[in-house]
């Protein structure tokens, strides 16, 4: 089944407490940053730690991700110990073009051939922080069969576009849609940018609401308050699973009429309208709704 990205948390890559206690949280994904919440005098410490808790800790299932620093400054150093310390994904952060990817991909591959590591093991993920990433999204986002996903970084991109963020979003909606429509092209996650007022919960649910209807595999969240605010939007609802369940219930008996199309309560249901259906089941189960016993007895 499809990995879930709801949430994707960023530790700041220089505090040993928050590197500990991060995978008590429930993220769906870990990021550790050596970016720009390291100062520059930490950036070789916070390297160093971020090496240690991959190799110390236990992250169990959750997917480690890690946001390095640029090639030209100290993101050669930050991808040879995160491919060593065995991350899951680099995560480029400031990506202009398929270059920058291909680039990366270079650093990448090198350090796994030196390692015997199995070349294609590290995947990595693309943030997009400037119009002309986002003019460049749908080639970055095909720049390579390790790429996991494509994000946004809304505040890098605010800042480049001269505006800054507002309660409804607008400033963010062809950057949105650009991501979207590259990371659904090219068949990778996409996954929303984060939402810095961590203490307007309101404000949050909002940009959560409008995030999970414009198709974003999950959200960026710096904060663990943030994370059950995300799960609870994105979990089902009853009136969701149910119609899910008739879905599939249709599709079924549809199947075995030897039709792929069939009438449910005067609604036509056909492929994507199963495809829809498999998605709310897969949260579903992921939002421990449904058991896999239960999926098992529809079918
Ligand atoms: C926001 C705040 C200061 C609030 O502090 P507060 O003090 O109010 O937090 P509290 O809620 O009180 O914390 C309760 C307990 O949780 C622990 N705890 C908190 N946060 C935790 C966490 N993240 N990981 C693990 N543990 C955590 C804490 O240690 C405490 O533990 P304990 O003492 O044991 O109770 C804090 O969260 C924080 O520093 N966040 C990370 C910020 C960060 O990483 N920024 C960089 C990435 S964005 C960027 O770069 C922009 C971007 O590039 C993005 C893009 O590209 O997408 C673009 O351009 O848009
Ligand atoms: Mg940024």
């Amino acid at each position: 089944m499809e990995r879930l990205r709801k949430t994707m948390m960023f530790v700041p890559g220089s505090n040993a407490a928050m590197l500990r206690d991060v995978p008590l949280y429930g993220a769906d994904s870990i990021m550790f940053d050596l970016e720009d919440a390291v100062s520059l005098k930490e950036k070789d410490s916070a390297r160093v730690l971020v090496y240690a808790a991959l190799k110390t800790f236990d992250y169990s299932s959750v997917e480690t991700v890690v946001r390095i620093n640029g090639l030209d400054t100290g993101g050669v150093q930050d991808v040879e110990a995160m491919v060593l310390a065995g991350v899951n994904v680099i995560r480029l952060p400031k990506t202009e073009t398929a270059q920058d990817i291909v680039d990366v991909e270079a650093v990448i591959t090198e350090v796994e051939e030196k390692n015997n590591i199995p070349v294609g093991q590290t995947k990595m993920m693309a943030a997009i922080e400037s119009a002309q990433g986002v003019l460049n999204a749908p080639d970055i986002a095909k720049s390579s069969a390790r790429l996991i996903g494509i994000a946004l970084g809304a505040e890098d991109y605010v800042t480049n576009m001269k505006t800054r963020r507002y309660p409804d979003g607008q400033e963010l909606f062809f950057a949105r849609s650009m991501i979207l429509h590259a990371a659904r092209a090219a068949g990778i996650a996409a996954i929303d940018t984060v939402y810095s007022d961590v203490n307007n919960v309101e404000g949050f649910q909002q940009e959560v609401r409008l995030i999970k209807q414009l198709g974003f595999d999950g959200k960026s969240v710096i904060n663990p308050r943030q994370i059950p605010v995300v799960n609870a939007i994105y979990a089902p609802t009853e009136k969701e699973i149910q119609n899910a369940k008739e879905v599939i219930w249709a599709i079924r008996e549809a199947e075995e009429k030897g039709s792929g199309v069939i009438s449910l309560k005067g609604k036509m249901i056909d492929k994507p309208i199963v495809e829809r259906a498999e998605r709310v089941v897969a949260l579903a189960l992921d939002a421990k709704l449904l058991t896999e016993e239960d999926v098992k007895s529809w079918y």
